[in-house]
């Protein structure tokens, strides 16, 4: 696959859209520039690209406050802007059966293994914030790579049919690894490669201007699937001490908001990874699991699923749902091979 034109899911105003756009690249959000008018000037839509909205969706979804943030934007134009992107994204009501039929169209895209699709309930969502947490070697990384690969495939074999937007704070991200996991999948490996775009992050500031360059990006072509590996890595560098402590949370919290904005935007996933650290609950109590999530409650509750991953036998690694809003604290046994994330394969199995 080396060109991907498909959308996942688009709300009934959109599809109305698609028709007047159907001679773009692909069909995905709308473009900024169908705001223009009615006392909204071409220099407004290019301030506000220049701040990092490039799409109807990112100024319906913005409160004002922010809007306002943007140099040039005044109250005035600021109410005109949010009343403009309202007449074409829905923001109001609707019923639990419409909402039903949308989630029931929601794409999930495959990690490779069978029993971790069904533990999650097809599969890692797009559209919502999935969190990978457990402590080192337990295949966080090795997940990201697979679906780097697996978002890039048709519908149908689990895919998103959209390319992989790979934020990297560590430095782990090994392309050759993506190679044999297109191999296992069929794809064109060169093709595998140049469908996912990598940005290494080098501070909490950079990972944060990031996400404005991946918006635009998102409006160029689709995408289905936004890694950040890992979330809290360069915070902890940055932000040391209790003193900072604050200050910490609340760029954490822009960076969620940022993060959810672009999966409501774009209808991608969001799989960020995350550490842990020993709990610290006084020691009087029996605790089976004594390592936590880092970043506290602001990306626990930003993260729509997190997903603990634990070391098991040899290559295998265990999944258990730690927190979701319609899962069951249930797990599952995966493994982690040269072709990427797969089921547990017996001695002498392909
Ligand atoms: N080519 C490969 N074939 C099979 N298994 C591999 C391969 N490369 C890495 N692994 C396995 O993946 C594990 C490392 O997983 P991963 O890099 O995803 O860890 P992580 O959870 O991201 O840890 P960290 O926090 O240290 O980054 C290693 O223990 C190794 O067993």
């Amino acid at each position: 696959m080396s060109q991907i034109d498909i959308q996942t899911e688009s709300h009934p105003q959109q599809q109305q859209q698609e028709e007047e756009y159907d001679d773009e690249e692909f069909s995905g959000p709308m473009p900024i520039s169908k705001l223009e008018g009615n006392g909204i000037t071409p220099g407004d839509i290019k301030k506000l690209m220049e701040a990092g909205y490039h799409t109807v969706e990112s100024i319906a979804y913005t409160p004002k406050k922010a809007l306002l943030q943007v140099k040039g934007i005044s109250e005035n134009k600021g109410d005109k802007l949010l009343a403009a992107a309202a007449q074409f994204v829905p923001m109001g009501f609707t019923t639990a059966t419409d909402f039903h039929k949308r989630r029931s169209e929601l794409i999930c895209l495959t990690t490779g293994s069978k029993q971790l699709d069904t533990l999650l309930g097809g599969g890692i969502e797009t559209g919502s914030i999935t969190e990978v947490f457990g402590e080192f070697r337990t295949g966080k990384s090795q997940l990201c790579h697979t679906l780097a690969v697996t978002c890039q495939l048709p519908i149908d074999m689990g895919g998103g049919e959209g390319k992989c937007l790979y934020i990297d704070t560590e430095g782990t991200f090994r392309p050759i690894r993506l190679v044999s996991i297109a191999r296992r999948y069929g794809l064109n490996e060169e093709d595998a490669l140049d469908n996912v775009a990598y940005a290494r992050a080098y501070n909490a500031d950079h990972q944060l201007q990031l996400l404005t360059q991946a918006a635009q990006m998102m409006t160029e072509s689709r995408f289905s699937l936004l890694i950040v590996d890992s979330i809290m890595a360069l915070y902890r560098t940055d932000y040391s001490g209790r003193g900072e402590l604050s200050a910490r949370q609340m760029h954490v919290a822009k960076y969620m908001r940022a993060l959810q904005r672009l999966a409501d935007e774009f209808g991608i996933a969001v799989v960020i990874t995350n550490q842990v650290v020993a709990q610290v609950d006084g020691g009087m109590s029996f605790n089976p699991d004594p390592k936590k999530p880092i970043g506290g409650n602001i990306l626990a509750h930003a993260s729509t699923t997190r997903l603990s991953l634990k070391k098991g036998r040899g290559e295998q690694r265990i999944c258990k749902i730690y927190d979701s809003p319609c899962l069951p604290e249930s797990e599952c046994v995966f493994a982690i091979y040269e072709d990427g994330i797969a089921d547990p394969r017996e001695e002498g199995d392909d």
